[in-house]
């Protein structure tokens, strides 16, 4: 059985970037940028107050105290927005508010709560620190820097760096184009009534919620029934048009397994066995025209997990991001459970923070079944348990990939 992270790597080594586009920083939430934000210009773009006061010039204010106020004549008042353009004559003052331009001459900013908030005089109580209250310019950035890196995420934080930068246009990747299939005869259309022996198809609902929620736009084919002839036809149909195709079931060793036996005849496409609970059974590959597919097994439980494992890493490297994976957390296992021997275990639990301790449950109380569907909904994360382990015993420390985002 191949270990989980070579498997990741071979996955992996299926996608390469999606090309770039120009998109308005407005709409650029959530896409990835493709070309590193430069600046051109200094943040702040010039000296300011942090203040709603007087910039003044310290040597005219030192002496300023409550028993020896200090009298100056409010020559300008620069309210944000506007500018005084001439230097101000010591022995003056002039009245300013927060992110207004510090004129020339000036050179600290007394706040109005050390003064008597005079117009035509302003009378100083307390004296200020020399270059107090003054944003300098380029504190934050200067021409040249590099402000966000290619890779990078874009969330409100950096939509607002970059317009702060003066840069309104993104280079992006656009978003990777996801078909999703799923295959078995006993799968009825979500809302169909399911006769006995048949189901409803939840993991092509789980696979496209899961690769929308990664980025792609997705387009969902729905159950494939076991013909391979019905679904040679519908990977064709999408061959070159994808980004990439996931197909859930049918890769096992049953009598019916159609992902297998519709992909029997593809050189680039392979079907391997993965050291890991639950995931084991994986398919992976090019199509003829070159579309990367990865085949996962038809169990629920381990269509998500290997959803998470591998594929949604995959989209990640599609999408040019330059984080794969999914944050992770220490937790502390609050129950015991055996782990398969040789096996990568990844076990949906629940996250209870009590104190300091977060703790790990299983989210369905004895259970690490492939077909617990229901009890998926519960898991905040995935305890990946190493394959050397054979039981998890309760206070042990377990790495858990968060899954909820
Ligand atoms: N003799 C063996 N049998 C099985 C083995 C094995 O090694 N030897 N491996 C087991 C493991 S582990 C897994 S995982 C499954 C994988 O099987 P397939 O990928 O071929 O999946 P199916 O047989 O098509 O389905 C398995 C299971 O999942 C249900 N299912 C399938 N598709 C959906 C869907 N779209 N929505 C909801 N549920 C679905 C299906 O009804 C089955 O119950 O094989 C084991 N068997
Ligand atoms: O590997 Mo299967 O995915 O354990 O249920």
């Amino acid at each position: 059985m191949r270990p989980v992270i070579e498997h990741r790597s071979a996955v992996l080594d299926l996608v390469t970037p999606v090309p770039t586009e120009s998109r308005h920083v407005l709409e650029a939430l959530g896409d990835v940028l493709a070309v590193d934000v430069v600046a051109t210009c200094t943040l702040p773009r010039w000296d300011n107050s942090a203040m709603d006061g007087y910039a003044v010039h310290h040597a005219d204010t030192a002496a300023a105290g409550p028993g020896t106020p200090v009298t100056l004549p409010v020559v300008a008042d620069i309210a944000a927005g506007t500018s005084h353009d001439t230097p101000v004559a010591p022995g003056t003052a002039v009245r300013i508010m927060t992110g207004a331009p510090v004129p020339a001459g000036v050179d600290s900013v007394v706040p109005v709560e050390h003064t008597d908030g005079g117009t035509e005089h302003v009378t100083i109580t307390t004296a200020p620190v020399l270059g107090a209250h003054i944003r300098r310019a380029g504190e934050d950035v200067n021409p040249g820097d590099v402000v966000l890196t290619a890779g990078t995420f874009l969330g409100p934080a950096e939509m607002a760096a970059a317009v702060s930068v003066g840069q309104s246009v993104l280079t992006v990747h656009r978003r990777p184009r996801a078909v999703v299939i799923s295959t078995g005869t006993e799968l009825v259309p979500v809302g169909a009534e399911p006769a006995h022996g048949q189901i409803p198809d939840s993991n092509s609902v789980l696979l496209a919620a899961a690769a929308h929620r990664a980025g792609c736009t997705v387009v969902r084919v729905g159950a494939v029934p076991d013909d391979p002839a019905v679904l040679a036809a519908v990977l064709e149909a999408h061959d070159g048009d994808a980004d990439l195709i996931l197909t859930s079931g049918g890769v096992s060793v049953g009598a019916y397994d159609v992902v297998k036996q519709a992909l029997a005849d593809s050189p680039g496409v392979e079907f391997v066995r993965v050291a890991m609970q639950p995931g084991k059974p994986q398919g992976l590959g090019r199509l003829a025209g070159g579309t990367p597919v990865l085949c996962l097994p038809g169990n629920p439980v381990s269509a998500h997990v290997t959803f998470e494992v591998f594929v949604r890493p995959a989209i990640m490297r599609l999408r040019g991001a330059r984080d794969l994976d999914r944050p992770q957390v220490t937790a502390v296992a609050a129950e015991h459970w055996r782990t398969p021997a040789g096996r990568t275990q990844l076990m949906p639990v629940t996250l209870v923070q009590t104190g300091t301790r977060l703790e790990a449950h299983r989210a369905v109380a004895g259970g690490s079944g492939s077909h617990l569907v229901a009890g998926l909904a519960r898991a905040e994360g995935l305890a990946v348990v190493p394959a050397t382990t054979e039981q998890v015993l309760p206070g042990d420390r377990l790495t858990v990939m968060r899954t909820t985002s």
